[in-house]
């Protein structure tokens, strides 16, 4: 979700953190963003590194999320998944064990939300929807702009009202454009990152983007719109990493801490032994306390990608997979989305693959922190699938000469993302669906439209 729509600007914060475990980490946040505080931060790192043990660079075969503590006064610990919390994990008795542990969350956004004061429902937009034109009135005069071409002519007999699938992300982000085409609200970390894209060995697995267009002040991303090609499409988006909130996220919330009554109550809506006793008194949770817990809940933290929203071509639309987390249930979700259709998997894994490969080579992937970007996975009874790498607002870029390798754990001051990690257990996952004895019976899959 691109921040700048919603909140001030992310960009505003620096990286930093409470938890280094090398010095050559420390000295690059030093020089980051955040100068201000980087004197307090040398301190506190050097006092924690002292008290923790070294760290040797691990594989991710052997996962360690780090559950870090926040608190008011700013203070920091971190908590590393160890195998027990993995196997815990698995079995589901994770959520009891965080709960159980240091975990207080007591902090997020510095600035004021407009989400904060939406509920859930009132911010979240997630299913079929119909999206809207930008102010319609009906004109033929052009009604938008693109910023580097001047004028639009969109004219009426263009314009359309389109039934679409959102399955992620925030009521109101997506407007109807011209035939095959969707407006994203802008966010300049977005842009740029489009931007980059278009040079870069990814750009055959992200939608097109064709520049920034301009309504009312208001500025959005024109890009291909993947469903526009397919008929009654089924579509499940998966959001990858073991990470899914910015490592500015947590020094934000540890600077100013903000309660979020939003995110108290989704938690309690899955789980209402989720919130800490304090947090239950207090009628809030911090954001990175709410999105680490969604990650352990879900196939995140062990498996490096989880379901956001499944929608099916007989029109059903579901969202609750914020429990949905041992891969037997993934495996189960991923049979039940193909239907039994060998050629839709065939598809898929190759294109995946494919995907595995060109993030591999690519250099954008290298330099860029990816967090909370999607793999859209899209199919429909004429057996055309596709899989496409969408969402980059909040991919962010690494400084001058730093890269990463997408695949070891995630140590708050590394940025790792745990993508590709997460890809391959992906891909185990639907290598899975395909092996099953069952699945090659079954036959090819019949729309129920
Ligand atoms: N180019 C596209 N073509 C078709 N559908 C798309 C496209 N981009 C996004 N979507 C749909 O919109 C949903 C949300 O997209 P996206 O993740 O980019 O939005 P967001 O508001 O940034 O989300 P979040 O807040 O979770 O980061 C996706 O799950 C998908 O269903
Ligand atoms: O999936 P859920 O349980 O509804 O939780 C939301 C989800 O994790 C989004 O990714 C996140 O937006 P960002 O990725 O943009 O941070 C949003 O934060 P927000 O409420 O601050 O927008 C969360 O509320």
């Amino acid at each position: 979700m691109p921040k700048e729509c919603r909140r001030k600007s992310s960009k505003d914060f620096g990286l930093s953190g409470t938890v280094f475990t090398e010095g050559s980490r420390l000295e690059r946040r030093a020089a980051g963003k955040a100068p201000q505080i980087c004197d307090d931060l040398v301190q506190r790192a050097a006092q924690i590194t002292e008290s923790s043990s070294a760290r040797a660079p691990a594989v991710m075969d052997s996962p360690r999320v780090p559950q870090v503590t926040i608190t008011p006064e700013g203070g920091g610990s971190s908590r590393e998944m160890q195998q027990e919390d993995w196997d815990d994990a698995v079995d589901g008795t994770l959520r009891r064990k965080l709960s159980n542990s240091s975990i207080s969350s007591t902090g997020s956004s510095l600035v004021e939300s407009e989400d904060d004061i939406l509920s859930d429902n009132e911010s979240k937009s997630k299913g079929i929807i119909t999206l809207e034109h930008l102010g319609d009135s009906g004109e033929s005069k052009p009604w938008w702009k693109l910023k580097t071409v001047v004028h639009w002519p969109f004219s009426a007999t263009q314009r359309r009202k389109l039934n679409w699938v959102q399955l992620a992300g925030h009521k109101g982000n997506f407007k109807a454009a011209d035939e095959g085409n969707i407006l994203k609200k802008f966010s300049e970390n977005e842009k740029q990152c489009f931007e980059k894209l278009r040079d870069d060995v990814l750009l055959p697995f992200v939608p097109s983007f064709h520049g920034v267009v301009e309504k009312d002040g208001e500025s959005f991303l024109h890009m291909t719109d993947l469903l526009s090609n397919f008929d009654l499409p089924n579509v499940m988006d998966c959001k990858m990493g073991v990470r899914t909130y910015l490592e500015e996220e947590l020094v934000r919330a540890r600077e100013r801490p903000k309660q979020r009554e939003d995110l108290y109550k989704k938690m309690v809506e899955v789980d209402s032994e989720g919130p800490t006793p304090q947090e239950h008194s207090q009628r809030g949770v911090t954001k990175p306390r709410y999105m680490q817990w969604r990650e352990s809940m879900s196939s995140t933290n062990t498996l490096g990608f989880r379901i956001e929203g499944i929608k099916k071509s007989d029109g059903t639309c579901r969202t609750d997979f914020k429990k949905t987390r041992s891969k037997q249930d993934v495996v189960q979700e991923f049979k039940d989305f193909v239907g039994g259709n060998p050629d839709i998997l065939k598809s898929y894994l190759s294109r995946l693959k494919e995907i595995q490969q060109a993030l591999k080579t690519s250099e954008f992937f290298k330099q860029h922190e990816v967090i909370g970007s999607s793999l859209l996975f899209i199919h429909d009874h004429k057996s055309n699938a596709q899989v496409w790498i969408i969402d980059f607002g909040k991919t962010t870029v690494l400084p001058e000469g730093q890269t990463l390798n997408h695949d070891i754990p995630w140590q708050e001051g590394n940025r790792e993302d745990g993508y590709l990690w997460g890809l391959q257990k992906l891909l185990d996952t639907l290598k899975s669906v395909s092996n099953e004895e069952s699945f090659s019976s079954v036959t090819k899959e019949t729309d129920c439209q």
